[in-house]
């Protein structure tokens, strides 16, 4: 590149062989005052700075780092496993958790492991469901300001930092969700669950919303505003199913995993996968298709 055409940044630029304090610390380059931030070395000795460099960015991707390390090592022979969401504010003795408990307890009778957020209301459902169908009972605990701790059915419990690296937990451990009604906290795990299929992220994932009196008028909102306004497909309709009992709920969620078990696998072909969405409605598009595993 010539002079002339350099922008004012690369102007400015040392010129090879001019004298600037120029230090590299792996793949980042400093120059000038950048260098002078001491050393790593330094910084894990210095007393006076130690508080201050956990603080740091680079520090918190360690962390991140070691939440996804810990939670990939403590579920990675899980077994077959459903994530279950639902409100923390469900009521022991109310409609909905007595629903979360039979679930929860239908699929430990089946073999399924149970994975929840750990904490109060239907995640607590269904975990005591899972523990009396003498199943795998998992909480993914997510530390909040107001700190509620893992409920006391949890068996297989890992408390999250983060709640990114939870949220793929439950999605790379299940072969699917049962969404009971709930809050915020359930919306976005519906909807993060429905954009990675949506998007071919993940792919033979089955969505069961509980309650159809609940769910209807979102329901009907989806369809009537984002399908009528082009915001998604009708087809996009199709990523969630919808049961109203127990039973339901389970032998939709379990369908779909029992296909893919009979095809021979966590992922069967992603081929066969499509070829088989118009009959059951359950996969995404194959236009939308990234890779099977999300990566
Ligand atoms: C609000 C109360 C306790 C909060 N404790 C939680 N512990 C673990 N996971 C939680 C908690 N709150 C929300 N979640 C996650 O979101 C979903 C429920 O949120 P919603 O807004 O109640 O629908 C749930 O699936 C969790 O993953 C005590 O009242």
């Amino acid at each position: 590149m010539s002079t002339e055409s350099r922008s004012s940044d690369e102007a400015e630029a040392p010129r090879p062989g001019a004298h600037v304090p120029w230090r590299r610390k792996g793949p980042i380059e400093l120059r000038r005052r950048q260098t002078q931030q001491g050393t790593a070395d330094q910084h894990l000795l210095d007393t006076h700075g130690a508080g201050r460099f956990v603080h740091t960015d680079p520090w918190r991707v360690m962390r991140i780092q070691s939440e996804f390390v810990e939670g990939f090592g403590a579920l990675a022979e899980l077994g077959p496993a459903v994530s279950v969401f639902g409100s923390a504010r469900t009521v022991p003795g109310s409609p909905y958790y007595d629903t979360a408990v039979e679930i929860g307890r239908l699929l430990a009778t089946r073999g399924v492991a149970v994975i929840t957020g750990g904490g109060p209301g239907s995640m607590e459902a269904a975990n005591r469901g899972a523990v009396e169908g003498s199943g795998i009972s998992v909480g993914l605990g997510i530390e909040l300001p107001f700190e509620t701790g893992l409920n006391p059915w949890v068996d297989l419990g890992i408390n999250f930092r983060y709640f990114f690296a939870r949220k793929t937990m439950f999605v790379k451990y299940a072969h699917g969700f049962v969404v009971l009604p709930g809050g915020l906290g359930t919306l976005d795990e519906l909807f993060e669950a429905m954009v990675l299929v949506q998007t071919g992220k993940v792919t033979s994932f089955p969505i069961v919303l509980v309650g159809s009196r609940f769910w209807g008028p979102l329901l009907d909102w989806l369809r009537q505003t984002l399908v009528s306004e082009g915001m998604i497909s009708e087809r996009d309709m199709d990523l969630v199913g919808v049961a109203d009992t127990p039973e339901e709920a389970v032998k939709l969620v379990l369908a779909g995993f029992e296909e893919d078990e009979r095809r021979g696998g966590m992922f069967g072909s992603a081929e066969e996968e499509w070829a088989d969405a118009d009959e059951t409605g359950w996969y995404g598009r194959p236009e939308q298709l990234g890779t099977a595993d999300g990566e």
